[in-house]
Parts: C-alpha cells; sequence; structure tokens
C-alpha cells in the first residue's frame, strides 16, 4: 500500500478544519490523507470527514484506533500496533477484540498493519498506550526485532508533536533492511521534511496543517 507513498498527510478527526485549508490538503502534490487520532474519534466525525476528503481525487486511508469508529469506504485501512507497550492490549489485544466482532465482514486485502514505535514519551499515543520508553541502546534490538524477526512491512517511529532525534533516526535507518520506516512527528518546514526523508521511506505531516497550513504544504517535496 506505501510502496509509492513518500509524503502522507494526517487528519484528525477530532479537530476542526476550514474547507479552504482542507481543498488546500487535498489538492496538494501529497501521496495519501490518512484520517486518525488518538482521542475524541467517533463514528460521526470520521464520516463527516471522510465525505468532504471524498470530494477530492486524492486516496483516503483510516487509521482505526476505536472498534466503534470503523466506517466503511475508505481506500485502505491501517491497524497500528505498539510494539513497545507495557500492555499487550496495545499491541494486539484490541486487534483481536476486533477480529471477534468484524471477522466475517473483514477483506483482509484492505488492511495492513502498522507496526508502531512510540518514542515522544510526552505525547498523547504514548500515555495511552502504555508505552515503555526505548533507550537509545535498545533500539537498534527493537528495531531488528521488527524487520528481522516479525519481518514487517512497515515501522512506525512516532514522535507525535515533537521532531525526532536525526542521531536515533541514523540508527533506525541502518538497521532496517526490510521493512519501510514510517516517520511523524514534528515536520513543520521543508528543511525537516527532507531532513526526515533521508532516514525514512516516507513521511507523515500532521499538526502543522491546524496551525499553518502553508507551512504544511511545503513539507511536500517532489
Ligand atoms: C468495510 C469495513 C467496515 C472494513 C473494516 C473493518 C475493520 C478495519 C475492522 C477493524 C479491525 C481491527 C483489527 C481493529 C483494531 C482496532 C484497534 C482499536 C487497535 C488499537 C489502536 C491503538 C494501538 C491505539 C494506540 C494509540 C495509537 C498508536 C494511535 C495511533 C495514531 C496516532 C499516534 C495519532 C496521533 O495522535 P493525535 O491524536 O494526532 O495527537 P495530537 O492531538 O497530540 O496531535
Ligand atoms: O502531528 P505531527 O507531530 O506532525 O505527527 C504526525 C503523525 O506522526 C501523528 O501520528
Ligand atoms: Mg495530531
Amino acid at each position: 500500500m506505501l510502496e509509492d507513498v513518500k509524503h502522507i498527510f494526517k487528519l484528525d478527526p477530532a479537530k476542526d478544519i476550514s474547507d479552504e485549508d482542507l481543498t488546500q490538503i487535498c489538492e496538494s502534490e501529497t501521496d495519501l490523507i490518512i484520517i486518525g487520532g488518538t482521542d475524541g474519534i467517533t463514528e460521526d466525525n470520521v464520516l463527516n470527514l471522510m465525505s468532504r476528503v471524498r470530494r477530492f481525487s486524492i486516496s483516503v486511508a483510516l487509521e482505526v484506533t476505536d472498534k466503534d469508529a470503523v466506517i466503511p469506504g475508505f481506500d485502505h485501512y491501517f491497524i497500528p500496533a505498539v510494539f513497545n507497550t507495557g500492555n499487550i492490549k496495545w499491541q494486539h489485544g484490541l486487534m483481536l477484540e476486533a477480529l471477534q466482532e468484524y471477522g466475517q465482514l473483514i477483506d483482509f486485502e484492505d488492511l495492513s498493519l502498522l507496526p508502531y514505535l512510540i518514542l515522544n514519551e510526552e505525547c498523547k499515543a504514548f500515555k495511552k498506550a502504555e508505552a515503555l520508553e526505548v533507550t537509545a541502546e535498545m533500539l537498534p534490538h527493537y528495531i531488528n526485532m521488527l524487520d528481522k524477526m516479525y519481518q514487517t512491512k512497515y515501522i512506525y517511529i512516532e514522535y507525535s508533536g515533537r521532531y525526532g532525534d536525526p542521531e536515533l533516526m541514523k540508527t533506525i535507518r541502518s538497521h532496517a533492511e526490510n521493512s519501510r520506516i514510517i516517520y511523524g512527528g514534528g515536520i513543520d518546514s521543508r528543511g525537516r521534511a527532507e531532513e526526515m526523508r533521508t532516514y525514512s521511506d516516507t513521511i507523515v505531516v500532521g499538526n502543522i496543517i491546524y496551525k499553518d497550513v502553508k507551512k504544511a504544504l511545503k513539507t511536500i517535496i517532489k
């Protein structure tokens, strides 16, 4: 799914965006829109944002963080699984519950697992997912575990709300041989987008959309 995707805008259904800003995002040269967020996600706000984005030709995927807010009609569904959690619920517990409930309805072709390492200890997702600190010493082991043992298609390095550490990203890049690295967090300029593009296959841009849409558009590098 993400093979040719280099840039993603992540839109949060719990946040307001004007029609004018949404038009600029959806008519930009981004490769994909993902709808997702950590809290305040409801069937209503997901459906509302999806219908607004669907007026444009851009592909749109849902990142499922609440099994009761899954709407049919997206181009793809990403299922997050947090690997640096202390509570297995956030890695596969909720997923199993959702499979038990919706198993018969799911077309697995439309689904991708998104293995997360959450590295910003201050962000909402870190707290929600009961994440554990990943030390510089442990980081290569986490990457080898995902890249070589589980052989996951993707590894999402999440710094949500804060710009990541380039030195750690260098370590990640050098250990990931098979998995595609998706990087998200604090990208708010072309310089930061360029830097994180050197350490990842795909960059994800979220919060700056809501602060300064013009700056958000500058993160697209073609
Ligand atoms: C046709 C049809 C209906 C098909 C679909 C069927 C389907 C897809 C069913 C669901 C199947 C399934 C297996 C679901 C599992 C759902 C689930 C609840 C998974 C667990 C989610 C999880 C681990 C959440 C933890 C937090 C996390 C990693 C969130 C990721 C997103 C994120 C970090 C957003 C950034 O946060 P944000 O809100 O933007 O923060 P700020 O406001 O501070 O910026
Ligand atoms: O909101 P920002 O900090 O841009 O992060 C993007 C994305 O990784 C959030 O899940
Ligand atoms: Mg956000």
